[in-house]
């Protein structure tokens, strides 16, 4: 069986500059209108209603989207908070306030990888529906139709091994039939513990102090897809 292709995206399709300097200071300033408007939908209030239990019981909205701001600034990678940030997005892409860049060589390696067969996987912090939002509306056009797995944060945290067990059994294969593609090490070591196959994506453009030797944990190192090998 051909090689299953699992990749992160922020720091490893795509910058972590468009994550952290488009994606979530928009996400911030649309999220009180977006509450306002929307936060009676069961949907949304689902969301936020966990919020305020974590935050130790009843709040108003308006304390529920203070303390969600706090942790984008944070860049807390909580479900709830991706999932209404997911919810946001969509109408940034739908009103073409920005489409996604993907680097161009991760853009001709999925597209090349998938024309030799492989399935590709997704596996972000962000929620599912902003996976599908991204890869939709990227400046290189809609790739999504390149993935037939997408996975987010309700399977488990990306730096526990369990949540890659988990993937591996979704997506009905070994797990060492998978190779993931993470700029994070911590990620890298926690789906090599589950026995996947992995690769640091080591970009200068997201890290300008290569990770070379030790800090590359034993994970081989690429710049760029171009320079992954696939079996
Ligand atoms: C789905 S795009 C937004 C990505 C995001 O919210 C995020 O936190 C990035 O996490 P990743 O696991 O892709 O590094
Ligand atoms: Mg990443």
């Amino acid at each position: 069986m051909r090689t299953v292709i699992l990749t992160d995206i922020e720091g490893t399709t795509s910058s972590i500059s468009f994550v952290k300097d488009v994606l979530f200071p928009y996400a911030r300033r649309e999220l009180p209108r977006f509450v306002a408007e929307h936060g009676h939908e069961p949907e949304v209030r689902r969301w936020l209603d966990q919020v305020a239990i974590e935050n130790g019981g009843l709040c108003q909205d308006a304390m529920i989207v203070e303390t969600l701001q706090g942790w984008i600034d944070e860049d807390r990678k909580h479900t709830a908070l991706k999932a209404l940030q997911g919810m946001v997005w969509t109408a940034g892409y739908r009103n073409a306030d920005f489409t996604a860049p993907v680097y161009p060589d991760a853009v001709a390696a999925l597209r090349r990888w998938h024309g030799n067969g492989h399935r590709l996987a997704v596996y972000s912090s962000g929620s599912v529906p902003a996976q599908k939002l991204l890869f939709s509306h990227t400046d290189a056009g809609d790739l999504s139709g390149l993935f037939s797995g997408w996975f987010d944060t309700t399977v488990g945290g990306k730096r526990e091994a369990a949540s890659y067990a988990r993937i591996a059994g979704e997506l009905g294969v070994e797990p060492g039939a998978i190779l993931f593609l993470s700029d994070v090490v911590a990620e890298l070591d926690a789906a090599r513990e589950a026995g996947l196959r992995t690769t640091l994506v080591d970009r200068a453009s997201d890290y300008p102090e290569p990770r070379t030797g030790a800090a590359a944990g034993g994970h081989p190192r690429v710049t760029g897809f171009d320079e992954v090998a696939v079996a």
